[in-house]
């Protein structure tokens, strides 16, 4: 398949035009609302009182059926003429309301046209499969172009943050906002993409971009609220560009600060994103990604700022969602890895309490293969050995701690059973505290009543509840703390200057 065909709609020929007009030219066309299709072609037939009246009815033809209906009025809608199906631009549109705006992206999307302009903005929408559109060829084809010179894209968009960053001398922002599942992660990727790809060749390109740049370009994705997911879009086209190994054909010719811009993202989103009933790779929290260009063209650094991670999610979700995506990860690569032994982990999500009741199988998800991308993506942007043990150490210590078992009733002192024993020992194994220590905070801390410290018998609820909150705490903590580890990887102070 030519995947510019996917993106720019072949023009029809004049006779067929000029056909297609004659005949809606024959009928006063509207679009119809319908309870089921949301709304239907047709046209009118008869009319009763003045446009503008609330009370005017008009008698109107379903096109598809024939099927006549009596409706107000004011609930139809114009249609455009046939000129004006699909266009790249709603804006263009001479009737702007929302049976034709739906209508139009429609017509694009069943052609495989993902994206569409409104003005200033542009609209995705989710495929649910793999496209060939983001390929190297078609990155060379929005290099340098115009807007108009090329159909709708992403890249397109990117382009123009990059262009202007040398014209206006200003950062420029490119803002993803959509609900969740809309394609807000996958768009934001393929900005890094274009921009990695291009500023590449910028920075290895003898005379350089015919203009200064100077500034920084930014991304953020706002979080969204909980659609289901075909599948994981690392597929085969991904690898093509680059997203599914740091080795995949793509990625390979870019820099090593490319690479670990892109490689950052399998690591974000194993520590932050979720199966959720709405997407398979539910981001769990914002961000905001900095992206710095040195005067010759070139990336020369970026910085990520994250905020609002779902951090209740490690120890509660609801029914049919999954826990971030590092928990079930390193359950089936950590043995893999030599991790198993050091981490005291055992058995995979079904013998921990936090997980077990969560989906441990999810279509087009492999947790293994996600591991190994995962562990490639921290060797690339520089993680040792010893800082990627204290990233795995958290989520296996907050595993532990779901699986302490503690007894006592709802108002009596909680205490520790005998035979939690084990399951407390491997906590403060991986904690570095005593087994008493631990238990006398849990159990019975010393809190200040006034001047005074008193000793605190905790219930078992309110222990349980404690604990619940360390491990909230520290996967926070522990997920800041990469963030900064990744920033401090991309940083070059050298190159900003
Ligand atoms: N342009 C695209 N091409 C192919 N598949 C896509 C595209 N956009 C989205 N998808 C598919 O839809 C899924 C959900 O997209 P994505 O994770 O980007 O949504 P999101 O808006 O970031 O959601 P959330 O707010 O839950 O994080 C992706 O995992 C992928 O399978």
């Amino acid at each position: 398949m030519d995947p510019t065909s996917l993106l720019r709609r072949s023009k029809k020929d004049a006779a067929a035009d000029a056909a297609a007009q004659a005949e809606f030219n024959e009928k006063r066309r509207v679009w119809i609302p319908d309870d089921a299709e949301g709304f239907l072609p047709g046209w009118i037939k008869s009319q009763t009182g003045e446009e503008g009246d609330p009370q005017s009815t008009a008698e109107v033809v379903v096109a598809s059926s024939g099927e006549v209906r009596r409706i107000p009025l004011y609930s139809l809608s114009p249609m455009n003429p046939p000129q004006f199906d699909g266009v790249e631009d709603i804006a263009d549109l001479t009737h702007l309301n929302e049976a034709s705006v739906i209508n139009n992206l429609k017509t694009r999307y069943v052609a495989g046209s993902i994206y569409t302009y409104s003005g200033l903005f542009l609209i995705s929408l989710n495929p649910y499969r793999t496209l060939p559109i983001y390929t190297p060829r078609i990155i060379a084809q929005y290099r340098t172009k115009r807007r108009e010179e090329n159909a709708p894209h992403i890249f397109a968009v990117a382009e123009r943050a990059w262009q202007q960053i040398g014209e206006e001398r200003e950062s420029q922002s490119i803002l993803i906002t959509g609900e969740s599942g809309a394609g807000k992660t996958e768009n934001t990727k393929k900005v890094i993409q274009y921009l990695a790809a291009i500023a590449s060749a910028s920075a290895s390109s003898e005379a350089g971009p015919s203009n200064s740049l100077t500034r920084s370009q930014s991304i953020s994705t706002a979080p969204a609220t909980g659609l289901p997911r075909s599948s994981s879009f690392k597929g085969k086209e991904a690898e093509e560009i680059g997203f599914g190994t740091p080795l995949a054909s793509g990625s390979s010719e870019l820099g090593l600060l490319e690479q670990q811009i892109l490689q950052a993202n399998p690591i974000l989103e194993a520590f932050g994103n979720a199966q959720t009933m709405r997407n398979n790779n539910s981001s769990r929290f914002g961000k905001f990604i900095r992206i710095f260009f040195s005067p010759n063209g070139a990336i020369a650094g970026a910085n990520i700022d994250w905020y609002l991670l779902e951090k209740s999610r490690v120890t509660a979700r609801a029914e049919g969602e999954r826990s971030f995506h590092v928990f079930y990860q390193l359950l089936r690569g950590a043995k893999d890895a030599n991790l198993s032994e050091r981490l005291l982990l055992e058995g995979g999500p079904e013998k921990y309490n936090f997980l077990k009741k969560t989906r441990l199988q999810v279509d087009g998800v492999d947790d293994l293969t996600e591991w190994r991308l995962l562990k490639d993506a921290l060797g690339v942007v520089g993680f040792t050995a010893d800082e990627q043990f204290e990233l795995f150490r958290i989520p296996a210590l907050i595993l532990h701690i779901g699986n302490l078992v503690l007894t006592g009733s709802a108002s009596d002192q909680a205490y520790l059973p005998r035979e939690s024993q084990p399951v407390a020992e491997r906590i403060c194994h991986l904690l570095g505290v005593s087994v008493q220590e631990f238990t006398k905070t849990v159990l019975s801390p010393k809190v200040r009543a006034g001047r005074e410290w008193v000793t605190q018998a905790r219930s078992k609820k309110q222990a349980e509840d404690e604990l619940g909150a360390l491990c909230k705490f520290m996967y926070e903590k522990s997920f800041g703390w990469m963030v900064d580890r990744i920033n401090t990887a991309l940083d070059r102070p050298s190159a900003k200057s």
